[in-house]
């Protein structure tokens, strides 16, 4: 750039639940300086906002017609990333079951995926550093323009395994069976599913520690800048 700043750099990373998309983004974007966005987080909000109205969310028609109505704001510091609906902090309600095992319904439907791609195309341009957007369609659909796509995969075994981690000794079997339900509804919704860009570069999580992830996806954004 003519002033000597750099170009804001773009990161997507996608790729199925438990894959480690959240933990890679935030610790990528706060080692390299970028703003972090959790679209998983949005859809879980509005979610939220549904089951809180009392909106029917096997109704695609019912959740359409109320999608313009929350206000969803995301906090983008990987340090200390937010979400809040209408003013109020969700962070935790949004990772309570009765939203997770409506979330593929309520994300499916057209006309809220229209509003949430809006706004997250609104806070990565607004990104002055550049940011890293983790989601399921940020390669393919939100920004296939980005400097670099990343695609995380695991194996079920080892997702369910974390997952089980997190969830204090839950059932191996039952999370396992979970996470390949929901990968199921994400990818075969019509409209933008969980897929792979074609120029995204597949990483393989099953063996890796998270910090190894994390130095994998720095190397690449580092060569992506110096124009490797
Ligand atoms: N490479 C890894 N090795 C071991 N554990 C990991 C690894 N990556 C992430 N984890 C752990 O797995 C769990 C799930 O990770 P994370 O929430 O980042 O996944 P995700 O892909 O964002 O999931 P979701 O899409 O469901 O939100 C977390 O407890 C995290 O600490
Ligand atoms: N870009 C995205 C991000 C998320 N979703 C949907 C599908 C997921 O099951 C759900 C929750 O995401 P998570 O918090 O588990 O990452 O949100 C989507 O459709 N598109």
């Amino acid at each position: 750039m003519e002033n000597g700043a750099a170009k804001p750099v773009i990161v997507a990373i996608d790729g199925p639940s438990g894959t480690g998309k959240s933990s890679t983004s935030k610790a990528v974007a706060a080692q390299l300086g970028l703003s972090y966005l959790d679209t998983g987080a949005q859809y879980r909000a509005i979610t939220w906002w549904m089951v809180n109205n009392g909106i029917d969310t096997d109704d695609p028609s019912a959740v359409a017609a109320v999608t313009g109505k929350p206000e969803i704001v995301s906090g983008t510091d990987p340090k200390s990333p937010t979400i809040t609906v209408d003013g109020v902090d969700v962070a935790g309600p949004i990772r309570e079951q009765d939203v997770t095992s409506r979330v593929s319904a309520v994300s499916a439907v057209p006309e809220v995926r229209t509003r949430i791609t809006e706004l997250q195309r609104t806070i990565a341009s607004a990104a002055v550093t550049g940011i890293v957007v983790e989601g399921r369609d940020i390669g393919t659909t939100v920004l296939p323009g980005a400097d670099l796509k990343i695609f995380l995969t695991a194996s079920p075994e080892a997702r369910a395994a974390r997952r089980s981690g997190e969830l204090k000794g839950a059932d191996l079997n039952t999370t396992r069976e979970a996470l390949i339900r929901r990968d199921a509804a994400d990818s075969g919704r019509k409209t933008s599913p969980l897929a792979k860009a074609g120029d995204a570069v597949e990483v393989d999580t099953t063996e890796l520690t998270l910090q190894q992830v994390v130095e994998c996806v720095v190397t690449l954004v580092e060569e992506k800048r110096a124009g490797k």
